[in-house]
């Protein structure tokens, strides 16, 4: 091993962690381095939701309406006489977008009263008391019969017929802005250095600022221009950029419409998304306000109570979660647009002052909503599997990552995927810029001479990768690729490990080491398999992590005076974060730049050290040394499930 290697000193800061008394993944400085429908079943049950269930502070409670607590004797879809709605007969209501400068602003809040005391029944026991509201609902229902309707459903074939070429027409043109702003919002989430909750909303505020939302102004009832049931959308706030749902930190968003409010969308949460086919009936907890009586039900409340008399068109967005072992609903969340419904019934919820709404899909609604949930249900048989997610990433990578569940029933670990280093401008200096220092080649095309690159140059004078994009050396301390400041182009020979991912990889449960990672085709050799990405850290910060440092990565080397360096993966990450360690790895890491000349903050870049069969476990050496973890003066032991042949029998 060469001195100069940068990762030589590790054994120094191994040393180090035991005075420390932390643990962590280290470089090697050898080879290993590292509600279906009525007929079917009773109604599923949803919860309303904003954001998330803490930030609405909504209460979700995984009881339903024929639960013993609610009391209800009705069976789904009767309908009591007070509250009558016909679920057989097929909506009569269309679309109506309303300005917001048209609003009717004279405030006449209808009363609601109610007519007899709930014992032990939950029957909807309202009933219009003001007259004028009663002409203003009937006004409205005749609104929403006379409209006619932009596209018709095909029910059996499940495609979407435009009723004439204007409508198809503003409907694509409705699609092309919905697009647009989604993958604004994409690359706003993605090129951000913000961390947690508040990139989406800065990115919708971005979005706003440049005036790229979609339906800006206008409160819509019924369809959305260029939204279609099954649409997925990654953030709630997306809704309110595409126009779905206006709320930003309630599941229940309505119109003020000739004097009264109306719900025109509401987001609900499933907490079982295993379970889920199409929902064609969703029960909806109201908002829960600190009502004394009827007359002072908040607006949510209000709005879905007139919905179900005025019968208008109420667009439901399911929260698709997913559960962890622990109960707690975290990661792989998205939103899904399940179509039109119709307020049919509501009741209070006995003992407290909360009402529940049962919704019903409208007949002419496309029925499976969203496509991966059927792939979902067919993987999970196929595989036995008892948990399934398609895609952790969410879109990120150019493959989607699975992670397939056939031991428990844990699901997606609470971090956020990301697809570049967080926090790595900061720690950036000035001095290593790469515009004050000369970074770039100035080769012409793709980089072809190894004498003429200044890049290969600095790899001692050889181009490290074959055309194939095969790494040829696998001791160096650390690759030049061309990056952003050549002059060469983006296809060089010389720029492969920044090109992201190239097999497809899935993550998996094993037996003995938790989450793992496989890949689900062969892989040659050589061949770049992934970044190990997370939060840039410095060191003192990283041994202050001692119950939370399993993800953690040492970088750099220890004889920098001006800082050392750890990749935290533990609250940011990606694939790399589940890959096992093993005493016989079939990878191996580099350090890799590209971006910016910090030999501190290199890139670690993950390879094949062998031929790798479709399906086998990725794993690299830790090089953790055993007896040298020490966490408050106890040494610590951790034993290792490897398998291999010579297999030390502890990872630590
Ligand atoms: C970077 S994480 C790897 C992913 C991890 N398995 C998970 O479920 O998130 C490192 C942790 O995985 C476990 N692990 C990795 N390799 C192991 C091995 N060979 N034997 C036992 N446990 C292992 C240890 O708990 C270790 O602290």
């Amino acid at each position: 091993m060469d001195p100069s290697h940068p990762m030589f000193p590790k054994r120094e800061r191994d040393s180090q962690y035991q005075l420390s008394s932390k643990r962590r993944i280290t470089q090697n400085d050898e080879l290993s381095s590292f509600g279906t429908s009525p007929q079917h079943q009773p109604f599923q049950v949803t919860y309303n939701c904003g954001p998330s269930v803490s930030k609405t502070g909504l209460q979700v409670k995984p009881h339903g309406p024929s639960s013993s607590k609610t009391g209800s004797q009705l069976k789904p879809f009767q309908v009591n006489q007070n509250c009558k709605a016909s679920s057989s007969k097929p909506f009569n209501v269309s679309n109506t977008i309303i300005s917001s400068r048209s609003f009717n602003t004279k405030k006449t809040s209808p009363k609601v009263q109610r007519t007899t005391e709930p014992k032990n029944t939950n029957s909807p026991l309202f009933k219009i008391s003001n007259k004028k509201d009663g002409a203003k609902l009937k006004h409205l229902r005749r609104h929403s019969d006379d409209a006619s309707s932009s596209y018709i459903i095909d029910k059996e074939k499940q495609t979407t017929t435009f009723e004439n070429q204007s409508s198809l027409i503003s409907h694509r043109r409705a699609k092309n802005k919905v697009e647009c702003a989604l993958k604004l919002f994409q690359t706003y989430v993605r090129e951000s250095n913000l961390v947690g909750y508040s990139i989406p909303i800065e990115a919708s505020k971005f979005l706003k600022r440049r005036g790229m939302f979609v339906h800006d102004g206008k409160k819509i009832i019924g369809d959305v221009p260029g939204i279609e049931v099954g649409d997925e959308f990654q953030y709630f706030e997306v809704l309110n950029v595409v126009g779905l749902h206006r709320k930003i930190f309630n599941g229940i968003d309505h119109v003020r419409y000739n004097g009264m409010f109306i719900a025109t969308s509401v987001v609900s949460c499933r907490l079982y998304d295993d379970k889920l086919d199409d929902a064609e009936l969703v029960i909806s907890t109201g908002e829960q306000g600190n009502v004394i009586n009827n007359q002072n039900q908040p607006r949510e409340n209000l709005a879905l109570m007139y919905s179900l008399y005025a019968e208008n068109p109420v667009r439901v967005i399911i929260k698709l979660n997913s559960k962890n072992a622990s109960g707690s609903v975290n990661g792989g969340e998205k939103y899904c647009y399940f179509g039109l419904y119709k307020v049919v019934r509501f009741w209070q919820i006995i003992g407290k002052l909360g009402y529940k709404f049962l919704l019903v899909k409208s007949p002419d609604q496309k029925k499976v909503a969203c496509n991966d949930m059927r792939k979902r249900k067919q993987i999970l048989k196929r595989e036995k599997c008892l948990n399934y997610f398609e895609d952790i990433s969410h879109g990120k990578e150019d493959f989607h990552i699975p992670m397939i569940n056939c031991v428990d029933s844990e699901g997606v670990p609470n971090f956020r995927y990301v697809t570049q280093m967080v926090n790595l401008e900061r720690y950036k200096p000035k001095k290593y810029s790469p515009l004050k220092g000369n970074v770039g080649c100035e080769c012409v095309g793709n980089c072809s001479d190894s004498d003429q690159c200044s890049c290969a140059m600095k790899n001692r004078g050889k181009f490290l990768f074959n055309r194939n994009g095969i790494v040829e050396e696998t001791k160096k301390d650390m690759i030049y690729e061309c990056g952003h400041f050549c002059k060469c182009s983006s296809n060089c020979r010389n720029r492969v490990s920044q090109n992201g991912i190239k097999f497809p990889l899935e993550i998996f449960k094993t037996k003995t080491k938790g989450w793992g990672v496989r890949s689900k085709k062969k892989i040659p050799s050589g061949s770049f398999i992934c970044e190990y990405l997370g939060e840039i850290i410095e060191d003192e910060q990283a041994v202050k992590m001692i119950d939370n440092d399993e993800y953690l990565f040492n970088i750099g080397s220890t004889n920098h005076k001006d800082g050392v360096f750890t990749i935290d993966a533990s609250k940011y990450g990606n694939m790399a974060r589940f890959i096992n360690h093993s005493c016989s790895p079939n990878l191996f890491c580099l350090n890799v730049l590209f971006d910016h000349d910090d030999v501190r903050i290199p890139h670690i870049m993950l390879f094949a050290a062998e031929d790798i069969p479709q399906k086998t476990e990725l794993t690299y050496n830790y090089n953790y040394k055993i007896d040298q973890v020490v966490d408050n003066g106890v040494v610590k032991k951790k034993y290792c499930y490897c398998g291999a042949s010579n297999c030390i029998g502890r990872l630590y």
